[in-house]
């Protein structure tokens, strides 16, 4: 161990504590800290890592450039090209560059901006048309939200959208799905550079492998292809129609040949960029609202409470907007308290030290992996009353008017490498939550089996398979 490094359960030769993470390593590490504190070390395979389990020594830590970068795996660089590009895996100078335009770009896109609001309507009218066929029959919710939610992105990103059910969408949506998905097992190989490329040698045999290689290859001919056809009709003082034409235009007025922008780095970059957005953008939105009805389904009585205040404010003749937000405490409750239970991103995305740097008296060497358990801060017995229990009311003050706030309430992570999609989410989750549960009412199977919220644990903790019943409110 590095001199003055955080203390740790001792790990096994070579890989270190790999073998003790078990199938929720978020909740192995909520345990290891009972013992080793807040802060803890592991070895993965070579990897020194810290584990950050308090708010705010995570605050702290990513509020530093230092610990913005990003593990230096194998397979992430060979996806973008034998080297770091586009936005999640990206780091320095690249990274803050793609980062800052797509940031800026989305945000006149729809980012946060009434126009959000529109891409968001058409989507939610197709999915409350697609829900109405199933009034009374039980129904797995997830594909449902996947399709409407992707298609919002694409439309900001590439100005077309699919019908839901067009095989195409369904295709993306099944290689985008299995990316973030996929099992752990996979995953060990991002620590064991020899077994990848074992692994790579062996591809016909690892069926895994080959599938995920050529999911991430269709993934990029797809978007490639798009991008040529923005390139072929691309008019240079026309107004943007997308997020790729901005981002052409970015390319064309580029002239240092050390920007990430430049020619065919700049290509590079968007096409990474682009899978980067449908990557981390798609599953945790949809994810989320089928936690949302999975949770609202077992508690009828809160489900009660969030319809009963859109009726009020909102009335049953028109579709909820985001003017409405304000005046709208319990929905915003709702949502946040659905983040907080099912911490879909448990672990965030890895970070690293760019450098040498001191954190809280402890010497933390360049290239430790820190991992900040955001399960463990919005499940902290020391910070939530009865963290287990769904209660939307634990974010409101007394008389219910107002929402309260609370500072270890960070699904989208925190510091520099915060969500870069937060708000384009948050206003997703309030549109869909409030029109489909005015006008929709979910509840179990009465024939299927025991509602449980039980979850697979990936990178995103995904609700185990299980049937809804939806009623509709309006009768027409
Ligand atoms: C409920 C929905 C979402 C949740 C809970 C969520 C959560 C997260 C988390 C925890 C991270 C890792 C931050 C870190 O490394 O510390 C992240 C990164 C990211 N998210 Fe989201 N996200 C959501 C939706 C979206 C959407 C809609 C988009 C895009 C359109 C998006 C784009 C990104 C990108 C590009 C990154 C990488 C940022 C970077 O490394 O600089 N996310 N998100």
């Amino acid at each position: 161990k590095p001199p003055n490094f955080p203390a740790g359960p001792a790990g096994l030769p070579i890989i270190g504590n790999l073998h003790q993470l078990g199938s929720e390593p978020h909740k192995t590490f909520m345990k290891m800290r009972e013992q080793y504190g807040d802060i803890f070390s592991l070895k993965f395979a070579s990897y020194n890592v810290i584990v950050l389990n308090n708010y705010k020594d995570i605050k702290d830590a990513f509020a530093e450039n230092a610990f913005s970068g990003r593990a230096d795996f194998k397979p992430l660089k060979d996806r973008s090209g034998g080297m770091p590009r586009g936005l999640i895996f990206n780091v320095e100078r690249s990274w803050t560059e793609q980062r800052r335009f797509a940031l800026k770009s989305l945000r006149d896109f729809g980012f946060g901006k009434k126009s959000v609001e529109t891409i968001v309507y058409d989507e939610i009218t197709e999915l409350i048309d697609n829900f109405r066929k199933t009034i009374g029959k039980p129904m797995q919710t997830q594909n449902k939200f996947n399709a409407a939610v992707l298609n919002a992105l694409w439309t900001m990103v590439t100005g077309n959208r699919y019908s839901h059910d067009d095989p195409m969408l369904q295709d993306l949506i099944k290689r985008l799905t299995s990316s973030v998905t996929q099992s752990r097992a996979a995953s060990v190989v991002l620590f064991f550079p020899w077994l990848y490329q074992l692994r790579n040698k062996l591809t016909m045999v690892f069926a895994y492998a080959k599938e995920r290689q050529e999911s991430i290859a269709k993934n990029m001919n797809f978007v490639k292809g798009t991008v040529e056809d923005h390139q072929s009709t691309f008019q240079k003082d026309a107004a943007p129609r997308d997020f790729i034409d901005v981002y052409l235009a970015e390319m064309e007025k580029t002239s240092d040949t050390t920007s990430s922008f430049y020619k065919e780095e700049g290509l590079k970059n968007l096409t990474v960029t682009l899978l980067d957005l449908f990557v981390a953008g798609a599953e945790t939105t949809s994810t989320t609202l089928s936690w949302e009805f999975l949770l609202l389904a077992l508690h009828a009585d809160k489900q009660e409470k969030l319809h009963e205040e859109i009726k009020r404010v909102v009335g049953l003749s028109r579709l909820p907007s985001l003017n409405d937000r304000p005046s709208m405490p319990y929905t915003e409750a709702v949502i946040n308290e659905v983040m907080r239970f099912s911490a879909m991103v448990p672990l965030a995305v890895f970070h690293s030290a760019l450098e040498d740097v001191t954190f809280k008296g402890y010497q933390i060497p360049k290239g430790t992996l820190v991992i900040p358990n955001l399960f463990c801060t919005m499940h902290d017995p020391k910070v939530w009353t009865d963290p287990e229990t769904f209660r939307p009311e634990r974010f409101l003050s007394e008389d219910e008017k107002t929402l309260v706030k609370n500072e270890a309430l960070i699904p989208f992570s925190t510091g520099k490498r915060i969500c870069l999609g937060m708000t384009l989410a948050q206003d997703e989750l309030f549109l869909f939550t409030s029109s489909l549960f005015q006008r929709f009412k979910v509840g179990p199977d009465p024939n299927g089996e025991k509602l449980t919220v039980d979850y697979h644990a990936a990178s995103v903790l995904v609700p185990k398979p299980h049937n809804l019943v939806l009623y509709d409110r309006i009768e027409e």
